[in-house]
């Protein structure tokens, strides 16, 4: 099982750095760093965690191609691994659209647009002159003037189509999901893109974690987060796992609350421990690898740590260091 940790570029750059650092020292060989218009730059970050680390891969998780051209994107992830000796990976995805739309990108078709983008930032990293004359993209001897070398492209994905998508053109897929039953299905999809390719694939649950000596404590502090994932999710995900549509709005509601009225406290108090469960990876260390052993049996590759982390993120990060992540 690989282990990667996500950070969202909303604090300082000198605290993403000591948390990254930190994150190596403790035994994470993946640090993914999320890209939306509002926080700081993602590449900018990558860099800086380029030169502050040594052997980590340091990847994008996820660019997206409607406020970025691809062509920017495979300059940008081929100039970071440059900097960093070869370690850069890239994750690309839809975006997310309210946020796009904020800014006034047009958000549509995005299985072409997403496959578009992967072949074109695939053909610069070859350096030979690119033509590609696709619906969204168009290239006339399109060419880097720097060696890209080889960066892994891993597609960020839930929906079925987004999911076979990447396994037929990814060397990866990151998928937001934290339980068993969400990669049982997904897998199905998975199978259906990899058929008849021979490759080593990375199946990733990009996954909200929060880990702490106390399990309470530390499942408390994931229901923030898991409100804002139950919120964002399909109501395929709530038949999946039994959820019922009163629990889903209590939570847009008090989310809603929140917002308006700062009541934060309506939230921790309508996410219920089932939803905390299955939408987060949360407890006791022990807890933790107990859900890592059964994501590992359904065919999960890689678990990256997203936030919360626990209730001290620091702290949090030593224990998976120390009672997580095999030595
Ligand atoms: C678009 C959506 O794809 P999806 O992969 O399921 O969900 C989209 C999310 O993955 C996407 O919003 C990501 O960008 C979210 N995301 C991030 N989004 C960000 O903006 N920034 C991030 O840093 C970020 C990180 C991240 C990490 C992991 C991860 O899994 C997702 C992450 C979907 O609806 N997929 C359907 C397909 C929809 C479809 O068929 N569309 C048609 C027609 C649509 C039309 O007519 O417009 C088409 O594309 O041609 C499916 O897979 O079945």
């Amino acid at each position: 099982m690989r282990f990667g940790i996500e950070f969202v570029p909303n604090v300082r750059y000198y605290e993403l750095e000591y948390y990254s650092k930190l994150a190596e020292d403790n035994g994470f060989g993946y640090v993914w760093i999320t890209d939306h218009y509002n926080n700081r730059n993602v590449y900018a970050m990558l860099t800086l965690i380029a030169l502050k680390t040594q052997n980590m891969r340091i990847g994008a998780g996820v660019a997206n191609p409607y406020h970025t051209h691809p062509a920017i994107i495979a300059s940008a992830i081929a100039t970071v691994n440059e900097i960093s000796g070869g370690r850069a990976v890239l994750g690309i995805a839809a975006g997310d659209r309210v946020t796009l739309e904020r800014i006034g990108v047009k958000w549509e078709k995005p299985l072409s647009k997403i496959k578009e983008a992967v072949e074109v930032i695939k053909a610069l990293h070859t350096g030979k002159p690119v033509n590609y004359d696709g619906d969204f993209f168009r290239m006339q001897g399109a060419r880097l003037d720097f060696k890209a070398g080889r960066i892994p492209i891993y597609v960020g994905a839930q929906g079925p189509k987004m999911l076979k998508l990447a396994a037929e053109i990814g060397d990866g897929v990151l998928i937001n999901a934290s339980h068993p039953k969400d990669f049982e299905v997904a897998r199905q999809n998975i199978e259906e893109g990899l058929k008849d390719k021979n490759k080593d694939f990375d199946v990733v649950a990009y996954a909200s974690l929060s880990v702490d000596k106390n399990g309470e404590k530390a499942k408390d502090a994931a229901k923030i987060v898991v409100a804002f994932i139950v919120a964002g999710s399909p109501d395929i995900v709530f038949e999946r796992h039994g959820i019922s549509q009163e629990d889903v709005m209590r939570v847009k509601t008090a989310l809603n609350n929140a917002f308006t009225k700062g009541d934060w406290k309506s939230v921790h108090e309508a996410v219920t421990e089932e939803m905390v469960d299955i939408f987060s990876i949360s407890g006791t260390p022990d807890e933790v690898i107990e859900r890592i052993e059964e994501l590992s049996k359904v065919g999960v590759t890689q678990v990256v740590a997203g936030s919360p982390l626990g209730p001290n993120k620091a702290k949090a990060i030593k224990i998976m260091g120390r009672e997580i992540i095999p030595g």
